[in-house]
């Protein structure tokens, strides 16, 4: 039994795990056979949505970045 939670907050493998860090993935390896990244789930009950969500969000990250403008508030 695997608890997806545990394997993504785990600091062996994390540095800060609780600290927002989007880039904590880079240079890991996070397709659907990692023991590290499971944001999906596995196995025989991986996510049969997982493309069509990763390509949904990568078209509204595009829009939210090319379409608005961002002003700092202090
Ligand atoms: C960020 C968005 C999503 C996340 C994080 C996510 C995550 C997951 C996870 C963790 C599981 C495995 C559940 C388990 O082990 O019991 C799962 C299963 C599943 N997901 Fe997603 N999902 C997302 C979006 C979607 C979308 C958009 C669809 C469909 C268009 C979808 C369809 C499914 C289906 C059908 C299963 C069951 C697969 C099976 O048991 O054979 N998911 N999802």
């Amino acid at each position: 039994m695997v608890y997806p939670t545990a394997a993504h907050l785990n600091p062996s493998v994390y540095d800060d795990p609780l600290s927002f860090n989007p880039w904590r993935w880079e240079g890991q390896k996070v397709n659907s056979g990692s023991e590290n990244f499971m944001a999906f789930g596995g196995g025989s009950r991986f996510c049969s949505g997982a493309e069509f969500v990763k390509l949904c969000m990568a078209i509204f990250f595009h829009h939210l970045v090319t379409k608005y403008r961002y002003v700092q508030f202090d």
